[in-house]
């Protein structure tokens, strides 16, 4: 395929379903531990897809006992565009997860200045990336333009506490408009969603997708019926 023509793979997928869903793959959670409990990372993908989840995230980083082979190993077993989660800092670091299947790179605004956030959006998408920049403060989203082409994430969660803060899908209503503003070509909630009801509430705030990971993976239900429930909430609103 033609670089141009993989080119927003991830915003695509998203557009094109009743069901706005990225579903996320990570091993190991700051706050409730090991989330794996046993399965295998390619099975619960293979879930997540056959279910109707777009896209999937993959955490790489050590704080989530993921990695790039992790990443690499689901991109070749399913077909939907994968977000790499990582703290990604690094020109470098684009192409790997390019390499790896990338179709999507987390830029962190927890992390990262805003002329770097940037720069580092303008390389991914001069490679075919999608950048997936990720704020949860005002001071972070004020006056913030991003190119086309760009996701722009709300995270419910503190992430500098350890994702042990008290998330709510509120925060993510309460940045609506001033989110909205920066320009992004597609809006995601992400992180600290307990069931359907907070997915649905996010998209009819007006946000594009959503992003969940935890309440996928811990549900006593398991996967595969947690996941339909959140797709069949998603596609009914
Ligand atoms: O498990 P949750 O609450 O659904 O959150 C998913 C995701 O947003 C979270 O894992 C995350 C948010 N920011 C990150 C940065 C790196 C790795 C992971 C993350």
């Amino acid at each position: 395929m033609e670089e141009g023509q993989v080119r927003n793979a991830f915003i695509q997928a998203l557009r094109g379903t009743a069901a706005p869903l990225i579903a996320e793959i990570k091993p190991f959670s700051p706050e409730y531990g090991d989330l794996l409990r046993g399965r295998f990372p390619v099975e619960i993908a293979r879930h997540y897809v056959a279910q109707g989840a777009a896209c999937l995230s993959v955490t790489t980083g050590r704080w989530h006992q993921g990695s790039l082979a992790l990443l690499q190993q689901i991109a070749e077993a399913v077909p939907a565009p994968i977000l790499r989660k990582d703290f990604i800092t690094r020109t470098v670091q684009l192409r790997e997860s390019r390499e790896a299947g990338a179709e999507a790179v987390l830029l962190s605004a927890q992390l990262l200045r805003r002329q770097d956030i940037l720069r580092l959006a303008e390389q991914a998408l001069n490679q075919g990336l999608t950048p997936f920049i990720e704020a949860s403060e005002v001071t972070q989203l004020d006056g913030l333009h991003l190119p086309g082409g760009s996701v722009l994430a709300v995270c419910n969660r503190d992430i500098r506490q350890q994702e042990k803060d008290n998330g709510t899908v509120d925060h993510s209503l309460a940045l609506y408009s001033l989110a909205r503003g920066c320009g992004a070509e597609l809006l995601v909630s992400a992180s600290a969603m307990r069931d359907p009801h907070d997915a649905v509430r996010a998209l009819s705030a007006g946000y594009d997708a959503v992003l969940i990971g935890s309440a996928l993976l811990m549900a006593q239900s398991g996967v595969e019926q947690t996941t339909a429930s959140f797709i069949q909430a998603l596609t009914m609103r």
